[in-house]
């Protein structure tokens, strides 16, 4: 348990009647906080030097150790008639320190602690204000009553960590509330509003005033009654009648979207415990499952992911400047300009933030049907959050020179330099001093753009994923130019709109893509060379991709990469054959790709691609035989002849490319540090969380393997210089394969000698 400082003070409304045992979960503030609570707990200059020494160690075991010893005494004094727990600065508790779980242990363990306070002879009472998560709410479990502030948040994340609520929570949630709910909160992770708690039976009251004063009142109003009635682990579990068949759906929907993560099955597995045994037996089995997920890697790749999520926020640049150095600008207006399908999204996403938006397009029609189509898209969300849509908050026009009052401009126009350089031209004459222009390109060189305007210092990249509403990721990309306080104020709008922002610099496809390019590229060989689009995706589904290569890459359209390849010259039309037709400046190419679109076949939307689907549109892929006979034909054509791939082979080629890549990115510079790989790739290229990033990935793979397999994939293709092991591999190798927190000391280390 973190940041619980065990302040125990007196009601000054009722005397010593109620005592309070202060939980506060400002993890920052912690420290002081701690050492002030444990001293004020009594117990002079000793006790206090014994508290901070174990909160050197551990600050969750002091904080522990704090409420058990204030609930001892606060149940030892005859004057105490009830107890409120509740947090300071208006938190109640986030849950475990996180940090706690990779080492030793120390203190009161927690599932006592809540025992203890469940067994209480006088009411104890959970006044819950700002967060209730995890172990903090399963400690208000074992409390007889919950009342909560009216913003507040309650919910058992942990399945998000890699673990499930084995503090009790998965097994008293249940009693408390029923099987079906209980298996929604704790198999997804979702935060609930204290409005939901209270409908779902979570918390007994709800409160828009003073949370800990409202507690103070309730204590009073139910000190001497009795509390049998109250322990939640005495009551009995709900059972649907059924269960059986509610728990085997549960299970199935679980396994379909955990894509091989183990906690959501294992949190189903507890829950289905609470509800068919006894409690303690529920608990023991509780402590099972929570073993095997504690030792399944998976925990530590998704709580390394919670943490990289947190340190990119603490961007820098190249020249030393970033987060704790540069101010951002304040931004109360923003203009889009072009409002297809990433404009569009980018609209809804700023207006959902709160922010005035002006929406440019310049054609008439589509104007009126990308205005629908906000229209609908935020009235849709407003609908699910249960709010009003932000539909006044965006104004329309034709008119780019009402960009005049804007903060900022992000443009979203079609990848084409020349339009783009045009329209950066315009915004500098029409944008008042100051503005920051932000473009959306995923492709296109953002210093061109800069180079294009008078003040190329407010120039950045704004690198949204479609739907730009939904996904979570954003590449704040700077140029050479790109003051740190334009990727401030871009970093800040991200974190306004939830997004994952990750500041990168700028080179072709930035990081996502840049590294993407290199695994579908080992995509297409891998089929030259034998393999099926059914076997490739089959391998990178299995290891925990929503999709794999050829099935995102029928979602997403075929011609948009196709378009990408014949601007760069690379694409060539026609039937050529042999060697020669499959090398583009000294190395391999595939041209697969490309013949596959000649022959109209851009994905889903015709219906065709490297699947075939019912109709245009329609999303099941099936297996096409006309695929399959097109790639022997493609194969006799020029010269290869099929060998056996397994999916071993699809992973090592299409990752570790995709690794390797990655490296090269941090020994650029393009990338500050791994966590920053990591986190784009969790957010925006749906690499399993669970498995904790490419560069994390790698180093549980071990270094030195992946060096191996890399040297070997290359001895075998030296026409493919992308696999040849980037330098800053074989240097981490070199240095003993340090763990992934401590690669930047070698990067740095590598900058300076360069
Ligand atoms: C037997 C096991 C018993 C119990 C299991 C558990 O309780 S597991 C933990 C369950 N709790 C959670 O998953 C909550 C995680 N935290 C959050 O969701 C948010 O941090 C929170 C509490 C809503 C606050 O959000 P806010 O945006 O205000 O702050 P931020 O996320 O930036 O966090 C501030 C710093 O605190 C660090 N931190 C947060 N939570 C934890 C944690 N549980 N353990 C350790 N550290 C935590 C976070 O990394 C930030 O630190 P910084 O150095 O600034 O990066």
């Amino acid at each position: 348990m973190t940041s619980l400082g065990g302040r125990r003070r007196t009601s000054p409304r009722c005397g010593r009647q109620v005592q309070r045992q202060i939980i506060q979960s400002t993890w920052s503030s912690l420290r002081t906080r701690t050492h002030r609570a444990v001293r004020r707990m009594g117990g002079g200059a000793k006790a206090n030097a014994t508290a901070h020494a174990q909160w050197a160690q551990s600050s969750g075991a002091v904080v522990r150790q704090a409420i058990v010893d204030t609930v001892k005494i606060a149940l030892s004094d005859p004057k105490v008639k009830s107890v409120v727990i509740c947090g300071q600065n208006g938190n109640f508790c986030g849950g475990a320190d996180i940090k706690e779980f990779g080492g030793e242990m120390t203190g009161p363990p927690l599932i006592p602690m809540i025992h203890a306070i469940e067994a209480a002879n006088k009411p104890m009472v959970a006044a819950i204000e700002g967060n209730a998560l995890g172990g903090g709410l399963e400690l208000a479990l074992g409390c007889h009553y919950r009342i909560a502030h009216s913003k507040a948040r309650l919910g058992l994340p942990e399945v998000t960590l890699g673990l499930l609520p084995a503090a009790g929570g998965s097994q008293r949630l249940p009693r408390l509330i029923g099987v079906p709910d209980a298996l929604d909160l704790i198999t997804t992770g979702r935060i609930v509003t204290a409005a939901e708690a209270l409908r779902l039976g979570i918390v007994d009251q709800v409160t828009e005033h003073n949370t800990v004063d409202a507690a103070v009142k309730f204590a009073l109003s139910v000190a001497g009654q009795p509390l049998d009635a109250r322990r939640i682990s005495t009551f009995p579990c709900p059972r649907p009648p059924d269960s059986d068949a509610l728990f085997e759906e549960a299970m199935r929907k679980v396994r379909g979207s955990a894509r091989g993560a183990m906690a959501p099955v294992a949190c189903v597995q507890a829950v289905r415990a609470a509800a068919t045994l006894p409690y303690e037996r529920g608990m023991e089995r509780e402590k099972e499952l929570m073993a095997t997920l504690f030792t399944s890697g998976q925990a530590r790749a998704l709580q390394y992911v919670f943490f990289a999520q947190r340190a990119v926020g603490r961007w820098s640049m190249p020249s030393g400047a970033g987060w704790d150095t540069s101010k951002p600008r304040p931004v109360n207006k923003a203009a889009v300009i072009g409002l297809g399908t990433m404009g569009r999204g980018i609209t809804v996403a700023l207006a959902q933030t709160g922010l005035s938006v002006v929406a440019i397009e310049t054609q008439e029609k589509q104007l009126m049907e990308a205005k629908q189509a906000v229209t609908s898209m935020l009235e849709r969300g407003a609908k699910r959050r249960g709010a009003a849509p932000a539909l006044d908050r965006i104004s329309y026009s034709r008119n780019i020179q009402a960009v005049a009052d804007v903060d900022l401009v992000i443009e979203a126009v079609f990848e084409d330099m020349a339009l783009k350089l045009e329209v950066f031209r315009q915004l500098s004459a029409f944008c008042k001093p100051g503005t920051l222009l932000c473009t959306n390109t995923s492709a296109l060189d953002v210093d061109e753009l800069a180079r294009g305007t008078p003040n190329p210092e407010l120039v950045v990249g704004m690198h949204f994923f479609a739907p730009a509403h939904v996904m979570k990721l954003l590449e704040v990309v700077y140029g050479k130019r790109s003051s740190p306080q334009a990727v401030a104020t871009a970093m800040q709008l991200g974190k306004k709109m939830g997004k994952a922002s990750v500041a990168v610099g700028n080179c072709r496809g930035f990081v996502g893509n840049r590294m993407l390019r290199l695994y579908v590229e080992q995509a297409f060989f891998l089929l030259e060379e034998g393999a099926t689009p059914e076997l490739v995706d089959g391998a990178l589904e299995e290891f925990g991709f929503p999709m794999g290569v050829f099935r995102m890459s029928d979602l997403s359209g075929l011609d948009v990469g196709w378009r990408t390849r014949k601007a760069a010259g690379q694409a060539q039309p026609g039937e050529a054959s042999g060697q020669s037709a499959r090398i583009r400046n000294g190395s391999r190419y595939s041209p697969i790709g490309d013949l596959v679109c000649e022959q109209g076949r851009f994905g889903q939307k015709t219906g065709r691609g490297w699947y075939q689907y019912d109709k245009p549109g329609s999303r099941v892929a099936r297996s096409d035989p006309w695929l399959h006979s097109f790639l022997e034909q493609y194969r006799a054509r020029h010269g290869l002849v099929a060998r056996s791939i397994d999916r071993q082979e699809v992973l090592e080629r299409c990752l570790y490319a995709l690794v390797n890549e990655g490296f090269r990115i941090l020994e650029d510079g393009i990338a500050a540090g791994p966590e920053d790989i990591d986190v784009i790739y969790v957010f925006g290229y749906g690499w399993p969380g669970h498995r904790g990033g490419p560069m994390f990935y790698a180093s549980t793979v071990g270094l030195p393997k992946v060096l191996e397999r890399l040297e070997h994939y290359h001895q075998a293709h030296p026409d493919v210089p992308d696999l040849q092991p980037c330098g800053l591999l074989r240097r981490l190798v070199a240095s003993g394969s340090p763990p992934v927190h401590r690669w930047r000391e070698v990067i740095k280390k590598l900058h300076s000698q360069l």
